[in-house]
């Protein structure tokens, strides 16, 4: 289990990473989206190792990660910005690898290789920015790590090659219980893939839930009524539900409410209306209203791409 406990990071003056607290259990793939300067890189840093928290902890199992060998041989961490030996080539890359990590497999290194189609002789420098993330992703993967840091997952792959990706994290992670930690700016690369999503703003943790959790913890409802009160009734009519937007035209209200289905539907249901549409959201649509409700603006905080 990873934890980070009030973990800060602060360069000359600037907080980084400001007092960010999360779990990520054994076994998750554990997505984390913001925007630019966002502190996503700083905390895969100081979760690496990298890097030493000012303030607050992250540990490992309950282990600091900051000068533990140990844990690190288990560890692979793509960065954003990536580093290869001055001319070496990806096979020669991998005998490096293949000494630094005691679980280093030349045999999935070679099938990973068949598969992504790299050429392991010809020298790094000469590959495209998209071909150069995928040697190290291969790589990688090639350690099978019990810990997997993507930094920057998809970026310069094309959707083929992002696919691949996904559907060999996801198998890891499921086959060897490896826990995965993916950052993208995409809310959209990640919600298909991760069992929990972080949001990070200005160094902070904006939101932190299970896919599933948001999925089915919002909805839309579309709700009308008939007579005199279609005209009159509004937000208040309503008190009784955990509303974080609420709109009427004519004498249709579109409502988002936080809630059980079950339990939405029912209190709807007794006021009695003539329209009663219960839809689900969409991802984008969950981060968007509980952000609203954080007081944040889904553009300010994330690039919808
Ligand atoms: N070594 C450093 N020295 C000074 N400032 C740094 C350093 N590393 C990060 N920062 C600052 O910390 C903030 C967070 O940066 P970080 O790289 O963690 O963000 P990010 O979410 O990964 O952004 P991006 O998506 O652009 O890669 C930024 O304002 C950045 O300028």
């Amino acid at each position: 289990m990873i934890k980070a406990d009030n973990l800060t990071k602060t360069f000359d003056d600037y907080k980084a990473l400001n007092g960010i607290s999360c779990t990520i259990e054994e076994g998750c793939i554990y997505g984390m989206v913001g925007s630019n300067g966002a502190g996503k890189s700083t905390f895969l840093r100081l979760l690496t190792g990298i890097y030493r928290a000012d303030m607050g902890t992250i540990t490992i199992d309950g282990n600091d990660v900051y000068e533990n060998t140990e844990l690190k041989s288990h560890m692979a961490f793509v960065p954003d910005e990536l580093y290869f030996l001055g001319g070496a080539s990806m096979d020669r890359m991998a005998k490096l690898y293949s000494a630094a990590y005691p679980d280093f497999s030349g045999e999935r290194y070679e099938h990973l290789k068949e598969i992504f189609k790299l050429s392991g002789s010809r020298s790094l420098n000469t590959f495209s920015k998209g071909m150069k993330r995928q040697a190290a992703t291969i790589l990688a993967l090639s350690c099978r790590p019990r810990y997997l840091f993507l930094d920057e997952t998809f970026d310069g792959l094309d959707p083929v090659m992002r696919n691949l990706v996904k559907n060999i994290v996801c198998q890891d992670v499921v086959d060897r219980k490896a826990t995965a930690i993916l950052t993208s700016h995409s809310l959209r690369e990640l919600e298909d893939t991760c069992d929990q999503l972080a949001l990070l703003h200005k160094g902070g943790l904006v939101l932190e839930s299970d896919i599933s959790n948001l999925k089915t913890s919002l909805f839309k409802v579309q709700v009308a009524f008939t007579g005199e009160f279609a005209g009159t009734y509004g937000r208040d009519t309503f008190s009784d539900l955990d509303i974080l937007h609420y709109t009427k035209h004519g004498s249709v209200a579109n409502i988002i409410v936080r809630g059980d289905k079950a339990d939405v539907t029912a209190k709807i249901q007794a006021k009695h209306p003539v329209i009663l549409d219960i839809l689900p959201l969409t991802l984008e649509e969950v981060f968007t209203y509980e952000m609203e409700a954080l007081g944040y603006s889904f553009d300010d905080v994330l690039v919808n791409n």
